[in-house]
């Protein structure tokens, strides 16, 4: 567990640095990195230009608003970001090396790319020129520093060098941090003149306040800022509650002071020029503590992205990070953050660790599933992934420029409905390969050992969308009695083996074909629509044609209600109708798991009046209390059955509910004690009677 943040001076010998290097891509993710060869003269100017931006008149600010970009660049005004209603008070601009649109028949995520929107020259000389050197200087020094994290992890210095591509798109933020008073000034000044008294305030907070998702950098994700307590998985695979960050953020801070909420970066590096000497930027460690990340004159900060976490599938990790906004009468802090781009046609399924890598991972890390687009998604390509998620963080650039192919109003859903089946997907897979199947398996075992493999409980329900999406994915059979089984004929393990990744491939391909039929996501739309279809049809090697497509909708009602297992049992068509009815029967049946739950529910409300009559006897009408022990051998006397001391608590916790205001478990010390009110009998019965009629109202 780090406790500050690393420096490495790039200008020591290359031994040196990888030694310094592995520890804080391994432990903590970010680092500061000095002599990294960019012209100071040239970050002098950039910081001071930066500043200036914020100076110009809202006006002209508004009109680079990034709203006007389908390419997700230009300025966003303070309190655009909100995540789950808590605003981050920062305004910036989005900047990118400088490209030129793609054409109308490029793929959709080619639209990320693009010109940017620059302040007039006339306002604010030499931006353009400032910015454009920096992007273009620092493109060869997150590349360079790429190479030393491969050197790091034992790979050749090229080893990242393919996710490059000529033209590569890096991309770049102007940030100002507001510090406190002036945000209350503006939060609160509005809110006095709401009412429409005044409306030429530069700053428009109704729009602000709204709440929405987070329109955070490019492609982050934000942690959620939920009121639930945040679970943090340990090292030896326990999770751990903390209080929510929001919370912790309230408690604290006031509403005013998230400069930014935590987050993790989602590119593959990131490299922060924090300009001025506040404090601010803070980085989270496993023990759950915030470290302060205080500017070094002359070092920029290096963060893990996302995607350089799933890469290297953790071996460098991806850390959560915050800034808390100036304090009051500290003026704006300014940063710049760079993020390093790759190309949105890589694909990480390919690249391989050294064994030795894996080894130690597999040793010394319980890889974090939290790698947002990259790990597990459905997307096998990252310009869809990156694509789908500007859409969903900036609505204001999906509504304008893409509402005829995007009805931005579902996107939250489906693409998590999907993810999840392609990594239920790639549990099943490895099940059967485990299995060597053509070993049948029964449900329960097929939905243990996905468990095992994803994470991911798998319903029937899962699996019929499964087969929904892909009806001849696995040979199902319900056998004389009743099991279903599941089976990948005539493959055997080690085909199976050979051809797995491109089974995902497919079935990341029937993901993503679907999204982008499903009426519910994406628009049936006009002309527009059906380009873009057949130029991905084309792309991906979907044979349908567009056409064809939109001939057979699948409509979410569709796959829930359709999903069947192809049963191809042979025999007469009317045997294999039978087969299959079977087979839809068994996988609505409930798992042995429900059932043995509701039949234990069963037992205990069952004998509930028992119990309740054996205390009321006890407590003679007075009110008392009786410790756990005594408790517990009343209950078995009442039940006349030897429970174990785990079932029988359940029957007291069961009865302190149906009859609260006559029975409480409380805890004296460290011992827990049945107490009992002064209730006579009649009342108790009354409770119990009230409760049982509700029961079966419901
Ligand atoms: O401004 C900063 O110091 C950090 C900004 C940041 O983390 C981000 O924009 O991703
Ligand atoms: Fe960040």
């Amino acid at each position: 567990m780090f406790t500050s943040i690393p420096i490495i001076d790039l200008s020591e010998d290359t031994p040196t640095i990888l030694a310094k290097l592995r520890p804080a891509l391994f432990n903590v993710g970010f680092c500061y990195i000095k002599n990294y060869g960019v012209d100071p003269g040239l970050i002098q100017r950039v910081t001071e230009l930066g500043k200036q931006l914020f100076d110009l008149p809202q006006t002209e600010k508004q009109r680079i608003d990034m709203s006007n970009s389908p390419h997700f660049l230009g300025y966003s005004r303070l309190g655009d970001e909100i995540t789950k209603n808590q605003t981050d008070w920062r305004e910036q601009m989005d900047l990118a090396t400088e490209l030129p649109a793609p054409k109308d028949d490029e793929p959709l995520y080619r639209r990320l790319r693009g010109p940017n929107q620059w302040p007039d020259e006339k306002l604010i000389p030499g931006f353009r020129q400032a910015f454009e050197a920096y992007i273009e200087q620092m493109g060869p020094v997150s590349i360079h520093f790429v190479s030393l994290i491969a050197q790091a992890l034992g790979l050749e210095a090229d080893a990242f060098a393919h996710l490059f591509e000529q033209h590569q798109q890096h991309k770049l933020k102007v940030v100002r941090y507001p510090d406190v008073d002036e945000v209350k000034v503006k939060v609160e000044g509005e809110t006095k003149v709401k009412g429409g008294v005044k409306k030429e305030d530069p700053v428009d907070i109704d729009v602000k306040l709204e709440p929405q998702e987070s329109s955070l950098h490019a492609d982050e994700t934000k942690v959620k800022l939920e009121d639930e307590p945040v679970e943090i998985k340990q090292d030896d695979d326990s999770i751990e509650r903390k209080a929510s960050v929001k919370q912790e953020c309230h408690a604290e801070r006031s509403i005013y002071t998230q400069g930014v909420g935590p987050h993790k970066d989602s590119e593959l590096t990131s490299y922060l020029l924090q300009c001025t000497p506040h404090r601010g930027l803070q980085v989270l460690n496993s023990n759950n503590e915030w470290i302060d990340v205080p500017p070094i004159e002359g070092t920029l900060v290096v963060a893990m992205g996302q995607a350089m976490e799933a890469l290297t599938r953790g071996y460098c990790v991806s850390t959560t990070h915050r800034v808390l906004a100036p304090e009051a009468g500290s003026g704006s802090r300014f940063s710049i953050p760079f993020f390093q781009g790759i190309s949105y046609d890589a694909n990480f399924r390919d690249f391989k660790l050294p064994s030795e890598v894996e080894e130690s991972l597999k040793k010394n890390k319980v890889v974090t599933e939290d790698t947002g687009q990259y790990r597990h998604d459905m997307f096998s390509n990252i310009g869809e992934a990156t694509f789908m998620n500007r859409i969903r963080s900036h609505p204001t650039v999906a509504k304008r420029w893409y509402k005829d192919v995007i009805d931005v109003t579902k996107l939250d859903t489906l693409p998590r409905v999907l993810s999840r089946l392609s990594r239920i997907f790639a549990g099943a897979e490895k099940t059967m390969m485990f299995h060597n199947s053509p070993l049948p398996l029964s449900f329960d075992d097929f939905a243990r050992s996905v468990l095992e493999y994803s994470h991911e409980k798998v319903t029937r329900d899962d699996l019929s969308q499964l087969f929904a999406l892909w009806p001849n994915l696995y040979r199902t059979e319900v056998r004389r009695d009743g099991m279903l089984m599941l089976s990948l004929e005539n493959i055997t393990s080690v085909a199976l083996t050979q051809t797995r990744d491109a089974r995902q491939k497919q079935f990341d391909d029937l993901c993503w074909k679907w999204l982008r039929q499903h009426p519910v996501t994406w628009s049936k739309g006009p002309e527009i629509d059906q380009k873009k279809q057949s130029s991905f049809t084309k792309k991906r090697g979907i044979s349908e044609t567009a056409e064809s497509l939109r001939k057979t909708p699948v409509t979410k009602q569709r796959i829930f209600k359709l999903a069947k297992p192809d049963t191809k049992l042979g025999g007469t068509v009317l045997e294999r109708i039978k087969a299959r009815k079977a087979a839809s029967a068994h996988l609505n049946k409930k798992s042995e798991q429900e059932e043995k739950s509701e039949s234990q529910q069963r037992f205990l409300d069952s004998n509930i009046p028992r119990v309740v009559d054996v205390l009321v006897g006890a407590g003679k009408g007075n009110s008392t209390s009786i410790p756990m022990d005594r408790a517990i051998r009343m209950v078995n006397d009442s039940v006349r059955r030897n429970l174990s001391e785990k079932e029988a608590r359940a029957i007291l916790v069961r009865v302190s509910q149906v009859v609260p205001s006559f029975c409480k478990l409380v805890e004296v010390g460290d011992q827990a004690v049945l107490r009992l009110g002064k209730k006579t009998r009649g009342a108790v019965q009354a409770e119990l009677r009230e409760f049982e009629e509700s029961e079966h109202s419901k």
